[in-house]
């Protein structure tokens, strides 16, 4: 892939646009792009970023995850993930649902490097990675850690004025120095053409487990299912633009004003489907220890948007790190036992009765 030309993103298949927020402007607390990012965060929940400033630091991870996919198999299934609701580490082919049957799998390997390891290496926090991730760690993967983090406390910032909490709330939910489920995941996905790609998702529909996404596409496939529409749309990928998206934790923290919205990836579409797909996403999540649950003690405008939405539960009862691993191992299909399994995966997308 690094290196190689793709063909274009074709013009004849349905898209959904996203607005574009200019981070050196919302960095800048320029207002009228703060205004842009809130709308675009309170609506669909998905933007664009450009002027990040991460260009290298994501072709060199892409380098990263050719590396690490260029091992044997044999090599790379010494640091699977597992079963047992371990995000951090390698997923092989084929191990995740895609829908409640249970009768296909995911078409996407990954490999996961946890914020905690990146950032104490040589020290091991949670696991052990491969040779390609460990020859990179301090030079290419704690970079793009740390940069990805700057933009998501950038965005936090805002986040706590506009919903009225006190400054330095979101962030300290989030502080780089603890422990947690932020991670970097580099994922390929071979092409898949005819009945297979088109019975099954690559990767199955999902809100996102954490609080921020950070996602960087070369070839289209990611897909949005904008609230109100009941038809998946392809988010069209931008050079040098990031696609970020909020997932369940700032919803929840939010009182639902935070919109984390489902979406999925399919083969590439046109000509692209020929083509390895290579996709690149910084999670931050909160700390492994913080419960999941609204903010409504922090902030009146919180507190009302509960009260509005009597039917939706924002006491999750739940930590950080309980709902991740409760959302990973559902999706295994190891752990099926029945429809009920791909129940206990969702996020929030359910709270909204009408959503997959
Ligand atoms: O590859 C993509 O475009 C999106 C991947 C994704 O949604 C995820 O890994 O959660
Ligand atoms: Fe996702």
């Amino acid at each position: 892939m690094p290196g190689t030309t793709l063909p274009p993103f074709p013009d004849d298949v349905r898209t959904h646009p996203l607005l574009i927020i200019d981070y050196d402007l919302i960095k800048a607390g320029d207002t009228e792009e703060v205004n842009r990012l809130w709308k675009a965060a309170t609506t669909l929940g998905f933007w664009y970023l450009k002027n990040h400033g991460v260009d290298q630091e994501v072709s060199d991870m892409f380098d990263m995850g050719a590396e690490t996919m260029a091992l044997s198999l044999e090599e790379r299934m010494k640091f699977e993930r597992g079963d047992n609701g371990q995000s951090f580490g390698y997923k092989r082919l084929g191990v995740q649902a895609t829908d409640a049957s249970g009768k296909f799998v995911d078409n996407i390997e990954f490999i996961n490097i946890s914020k905690d390891d990146a950032l104490a290496y040589p020290q091991i926090v949670h696991i052990t990675y491969p040779s390609t991730v460990n020859a990179r760690m301090e030079n290419t993967i704690a970079p793009f850690v740390r940069k990805a983090l700057d933009m998501t406390y950038v965005v936090l910032k805002i986040f706590d004025d506009k919903l009225g909490l006190p400054e330095g709330t979101l962030e300290s939910l989030h502080a780089m120095e603890d422990l947690s489920g932020c991670e970097a995941r580099c994922t390929r996905s071979l092409p898949r053409q005819g009945k297979a790609a088109a019975e099954s998702p690559s990767l199955g529909p999902h809100t996102d487990f954490g609080s921020l996404s950070f996602l960087h596409n070369r070839l289209g496939g990611l897909q949005v299912m904008p609230p109100g529409h009941d038809e998946w749309s392809y988010v069209r990928p931008i050079p040098g633009h990031a696609i970020c998206n909020i997932a369940d934790a700032l919803s929840l923290f939010s009182g639902g004003i935070l919109q984390s919205n489902i979406h999925r990836v399919v083969p590439p579409p046109g000509a692209q489907a020929e083509y390895e797909r290579w996709s690149l996403v910084f999670f931050t999540r909160p700390t492994s220890s913080k419960v999941l649950r609204a903010l409504v003690e922090s902030s009146p405008i919180i507190a009302e948007a509960v009260k509005k939405q009597p039917g939706r539960n924002f006491e999750t009862g739940c930590t950080a790190a309980e709902w991740l691993a409760r959302r990973v191992r559902n999706r295994r299909i190891n752990n099926r036992t029945g429809p009920e399994s791909w129940a206990a995966s969702r996020g929030t997308e359910h709270t909204d009765s009408s959503r997959l």
